[in-house]
């Protein structure tokens, strides 16, 4: 009723109107269109078997391409009939008279002979002054020109299944109704196009310069996989003529990310974007699967068994993922480079047509660009295309210069036996001075190249890994015999069961590009990283290097950093190390979306059991639920016992997601097992391999919930609680921030240590 009353309702329900009939008549014509050009395809495939089959063919294949433009705006089409626009904003550009209405959608609608779109999308230049200007003067960028005027207006209007539901006018967007109303909603649906919410601090990492590595410190819940996918959805939007979308590509920590993301990239209007995961990437470029370890088998390790007694092995993870590691192997291969070329020249005929030191100048420098095989194949090339101009010269020569001395002899001699004898002798000797050479023409490149060594990317890093000698020569430096030993002997017991650690990915990748390089079909010039924090140096180098970018852009949280022994514990060290002439930019995300200022509260109590300085501590957005209670009980019937009470309260409390966290996956089991007899609820447990998930109740290990969000999540803690290491704190930290608006821990007395002299968290 209050809308009906405002001055400008029916202005707005009219704009609406008009955008709607709009955009009926253009899906009306589009599928006209459609109709029309795939008839005309009928046609001409039909025609095909006709003397003018190609040209038909051409038709043909010219009308499918319109046709799928037509598709991909008609998509479009569709998803803004329910909602063209939210958001309307009134600028005027200095100099000219008018006061302009931008109404910003996800897509961007134009009438024929208007200037001013009906709806602008909201990666165009202008629609930042809605995300990020505050009402008065302002000014905005496109390309390259600044644009100063007046904003006069910022409208947020909603709009469900095409009315027009409010509108209220904003000056900041922050905190506004409307991302209130957008939070409260439940987590079935993990990832959300989040364009009408978008908030400053996001929208200016969703713009920031793409030419640069860009690195985002995001706090839990600050919307870093949602940026990532706007950020992606903005690029090609801007950069359309310059790249297709199957040059960018995101890499999400596994199948079940991937599969959130694949769902929301369309409803960007994004499609094609190459999705995966880190492990799928590298096996694709190595162009083999290499079976590895579990990857969370080190994690689980260390959270069963005490850290001093895993000092080795947390030392060598760390080490396979430094760029020291990487300078060993280099080390290696440009030893094994120097040695590569044949001491001998390359002869024929008792010639040096190539000499060895021009061999091996032409390997080490002329061709130093290039990975070694390919340079021998260059090589094999050269001397090929050398003998070849030689063989067929000396071969006229020698045929000439025992023709000449036949021709002697018939000439001098007297004929008869000697002088037919003579003859014959000389062209038997002719004849197999001349096979003798075509022999040797034959086989003299490929003896030649037999010289050089047989090399595979394999076998050379795991002869490096194996072979003491030759770890100590190359890695040893600094390592102690301890350490080189450690690490010899895993690695033997490694390949003894064919299989490799997550670390050797880019030990492996880093060979192989050094020894054979790969195909000129790495299409990817734009990368996006989630989870970037569980990255190592190696990691970022070799992904850099491979790609030959430095569009890169990394999300990630420290404070998240369940995999610090193997990932990154510092982005200054990234900037540093792997980008040290790229010009990197940083920038950090504080605000939290995700839950609520009491969970939030709590969380970040358990955090500063980091006692770490440098935290920047994540802020919720001011939205208030229930206080998290924290619950001791005697043992663990009785915990079970509250457990089923508090599954059912959260049930009737209406929670499609329900997450239970348990530390590892042991306790999960134990859990289940206790469901299943009770068979009240259906519980499953959530593990690496599962794909899909939306809605119900799910037993989760602590260290699988990074990155997920559930409506409520209970933490639990029969045996294995958590301790005051660092480790088990940011996994605590973890599970509590998955929570979007309840939260509780029960735990069994004397599993908690890390909630001893936690101030004011509720008993
Ligand atoms: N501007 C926004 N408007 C509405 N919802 C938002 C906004 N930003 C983030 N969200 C929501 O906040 C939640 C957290 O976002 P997301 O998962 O992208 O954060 P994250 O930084 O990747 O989190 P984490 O590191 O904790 O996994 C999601 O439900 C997302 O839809």
């Amino acid at each position: 009723m209050k809308l009906k009353k405002h001055p400008d309702y029916e202005h707005e329900l009219n704009r609406l109107n008009e955008t709607k009939e709009h955009i009926e008549h253009t899906i009306a014509s589009v599928e006209n269109y459609r109709k029309l050009y795939s008839d005309n395809i009928k046609d001409a495939m039909s025609n095909l078997d006709t003397q003018e089959s190609s040209s038909n063919y051409i038709d043909a294949l010219i009308n499918t391409q319109f046709v799928e433009i037509a598709d991909k705006n008609y998509d479009n089409l569709l998803r803004a009939r329910k909602k063209p626009y939210f958001a309307r904003i009134d600028f005027k550009q200095s100099g000219k008279d008018e006061i302009e209405k931008f109404y910003i959608g996800k897509t961007s609608l134009l009438r024929d002979g208007e200037f001013t779109p009906l709806v602008v999308d909201w990666r165009a230049p202008i629609s930042t002054l809605y995300y990020e200007g505050r009402l008065g003067e302002n000014q905005y960028e496109s390309e390259g020109d600044i644009y100063e005027g007046e904003l006069y207006l910022k409208r947020q209007i909603a709009i469900e299944d095409g009315k027009l539901h409010d509108f209220i006018d904003v000056d900041i967007t922050t905190n506004d109704a409307f991302l209130q109303a957008s939070l409260e909603a439940s987590a079935d649906q993990r990832l959300k196009d989040i364009a009408s919410t978008i908030q400053a601090e996001q929208n200016r990492v969703i713009r920031a310069n793409m030419r640069r590595p860009l690195i985002v410190q995001g706090a839990a819940g600050s919307g870093k996989t949602t940026i990532a996918l706007h950020r992606i959805a903005y690029f090609i939007y801007t950069y359309e003529k310059s790249f297709n979308p199957e040059s960018f590509m995101i890499i999400a920590p596994n199948r079940l990310f991937i599969n959130y993301i694949s769902e929301v990239l369309p409803e960007l209007g994004v499609e094609k974007v190459k999705q995966t995961t880190y492990i799928d990437f590298m096996n694709e470029l190595i162009g083999k699967k290499i079976h590895l370890v579990d990857k969370n088998e080190k994690l689980i390790k260390l959270l069963h068994e005490s850290h001093d007694s895993n000092q080795l092995l947390i030392w060598n993870t760390a080490f396979k993922g430094s760029l020291d590691y990487m300078r060993g192997i280099e080390a290696y291969l440009t030893h094994i480079e120097k040695k590569f070329t044949p001491s001998v020249h390359f002869m024929y005929q008792g010639e040096t047509l190539a000499s060895r030191v021009e061999i091996r100048s032409l390997f080490l420098h002329s061709y130093d660009y290039m990975p070694i095989i390919k340079r021998v194949n260059e090589i094999k090339k050269l001397l090929t295309f050398r003998l070849k101009q030689v063989h067929k010269e000396k071969l006229t020569k020698t045929e000439e210069k025992y023709n000449l001395k036949i021709d002697h002899i018939i000439r001098v001699k007297e004929p008869g036996d000697e002088r037919r004898n003579r003859v014959i002798s000389l062209m038997d000797e002719r004849d197999h001075k001349l096979a003798e050479m075509k022999h040797e023409f034959k086989h003299a490149v490929k003896n030649y190249m037999a010289l050089f060594p047989k090399v595979d990317y394999m076998s050379t890093y795991t002869e490096l890994m194996t072979n003491t000698e030759l770890f100590q020569k190359y890695f040893g430096s600094n390592l102690s015999l301890e350490q080189i030993d450690y690490h010899v002997q895993l690695s033997k017991t490694l390949i003894n069961k064919g299989k490799f650690e997550l670390e050797d990915l880019s030990a492996l990748l880093y060979v192989k590009n050094r020894l054979h390089g790969f195909e000129d079909t790495l299409e990817i010039t734009t990368l996006v990283i989630d989870e970037a924090q569980d990255f190592s140096m190696f990691q970022f180098f070799i992904l850099k290097h491979v790609l030959k970018t430095v569009r890169l852009t990394l999300l990630g949280d420290l404070s998240q950093g369940i995999h610090a022994y193997r990932g990154t514990t510092s982005w200054q060290e990234v900037m540093d190390q792997v980008f040290p002439d790229d010009q990197p930019s940083y920038m950090t995300l504080v605000q939290s979306y995700r839950t609520t200022v009491e969970i939030m509260d709590t969380a970040n109590k358990i955090l500063s059991k980091l006692n770490d300085e440098s935290i920047v501590y994540a802020k919720p957005v001011i939205r208030h639920g229930e206080t998290p209670e924290i619950l001791a009980f005697d043992d663990y019937e009785h915990l079970v016992g509250s457990l089923y009470k508090k599954v059912d309260f959260l049930h009737g409390k209406g929670y499609k997601s329900i997450a239970l966290i348990c530390k590892t996956k042991a306790e999960c089991v134990k859990l289940k097992r206790a469901f299943d007899q009770q068979k009240k609820h259906s519980v499953k447990i959530l593990d690496e391999k599962e794909e899909h998930y939306s809605a119900g109740i799910i037993l989760v290990p602590s260290y699988f919930a990074k990155g997920l969000e559930f409506d409520a999540v209970l933490i639990l803690s029969m045996s294995e609680g958590y301790s005051l290491h660092p480790l088990e704190i940011k996994l605590l930290y973890v599970a509590m921030t998955r929570a979007l608006h309840h939260m509780d821990l029960l735990y069994v007395k004397g599993t908690m240590p890390i909630l001893e002299n936690v101030e004011q968290l509720h008993h």
